[in-house]
């Protein structure tokens, strides 16, 4: 993606050759810095704290994680010991599990002494498959878009609703749920997103709406509660979310308040399709309400909000009762059945267990 007239992607390595630069998402809308990770322990604090965030760019970070781990301590114990640390960051995108899973397998049989170079191109590889999978999700979605255009009043964009950032900044490149929007808008197809603000840390109305004001993707930032009413009055002709975990059966795991989405698009027949990369894919697991483990983050991100004062500061401030109690379940789950189509790189599959497999026998079998 441009920002400022400068390719970027959201992770690389450092002119150095061993350093990892990441954009730090925390620091959104309102500033664009960039920081660079040397420890294990730097790279397992960026993804804690959402530094970096989003399914595929949590993955490409343990990657590089484990890259900066070896160069301290490349023995079995060392390597064993720098995977729990960095699965233990954040629960619920299997990501991390998969590519910390591709690291340990493939580096375990290799000698010590030749880890560390192994690593950072596994890591490199891992960051480019990333870029692969969501060119093609974006190629397979921008079909279902343009069928839809076609059946517009010529010139009338076609309406997106999307929740969370499943974008470039979610991603190496590209996003999942985003790459079908840029590419639709890249070839001319009028489109237009709705973009839920999602609530309690924003990454609609501070990530999304940032990265498509940078593409020049027309959009809209509305309050997590307008989608259904959007939904009732004909104003979304299509839903597109990513996820974070996604089982065998085609349950989808992503930013609380999806399965909400996925209710009124169920009652007012708008489809609903979840851009879901193959590594996002969590073959383990049949039931995802019963079985997918959902992050409960701190409560401050409810009772709290940051924002730019008229002066120019940036500020937190609190904006519950004080003294009540706050939750914050991080995820939830849209079952199956409320799911139109998965978008993955192979296709748009049915959400179910033998379409998806279909598509992914390799997965099934290892
Ligand atoms: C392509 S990213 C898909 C999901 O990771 C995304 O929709 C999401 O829910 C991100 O949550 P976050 O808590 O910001 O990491």
């Amino acid at each position: 993606m441009n920002v400022n007239g400068r390719k970027y992607r959201t992770i690389w390595l450092a002119e150095d050759g061993w350093g990892v630069e990441i954009i730090d998402q925390t620091r959104f809308p309102h500033a664009f810095e960039t920081i660079r990770l040397e420890t294990l322990e730097e790279a397992a604090h960026a993804i804690r704290i959402m530094q970096v965030r989003g399914a595929p760019l949590i993955g490409a970070t343990a990657a590089y994680g484990m890259c900066l781990a070896l160069r301290a301590d490349a023995t079995d114990l060392g390597l064993m010991n720098a995977c729990s640390t960095l699965l233990d960051t954040r629960p619920t995108a299997v990501n991390l599990r998969w590519a910390l899973d591709v690291v340990r397998k493939t580096l375990l049989p290799v000698p010590p002494e030749q880890r560390v170079a192994r690593a950072y191109s596994l890591a490199e590889r891992i960051c480019d498959e990333d870029v692969a999978i969501n060119m093609s999700i974006g190629t397979h979605g921008a079909k279902l878009i343009s069928d839809i255009a076609a059946s517009k009043r010529p010139g009338d964009p076609v309406n997106i609703l999307t929740h969370c950032n499943a974008g470039w900044l979610a991603t190496v490149d590209w996003g999942t749920a985003t790459a079908p929007i840029y590419m639709s808008h890249d070839a001319g197809t009028p489109v237009h997103v709705w973009v839920d603000e999602t609530r309690p840390r924003n990454q609609g109305a501070f990530l999304t709406a940032w990265e498509l004001g940078q593409h020049g993707v027309p959009h809209t930032v509305v309050a997590d509660n307008a989608g259904g009413h959007l939904m009732q009055h004909g104003e979304v002709d299509m839903v597109i979310v990513g996820t974070d975990r996604t089982t065998a059966e085609g349950d989808v795991c992503n930013k609380i308040g999806t399965y909400l989405k996925a209710l009124a698009a169920k009652d007012c027949g708008v489809p609903f399709y979840v851009a879901l990369p193959s590594p996002t894919i969590d073959f383990t697991l049949s039931n995802g309400l019963r079985e997918i483990p959902i992050e409960e983050r701190i409560g401050e991100e409810v009772s709290h909000i940051t924002g730019l004062t008229a002066s120019g500061k940036i500020e937190t401030i609190e904006i519950v009762a004080p003294g009540s109690e706050v939750a914050n379940p991080a995820f939830d789950v849209t079952p199956a059945r409320l799911v139109t189509g998965l978008i993955t790189e192979r296709g748009v599959l049915t959400a179910d267990r033998q379409s998806i497999a279909a598509a992914f026998p390799e997965r099934v079998a290892g």
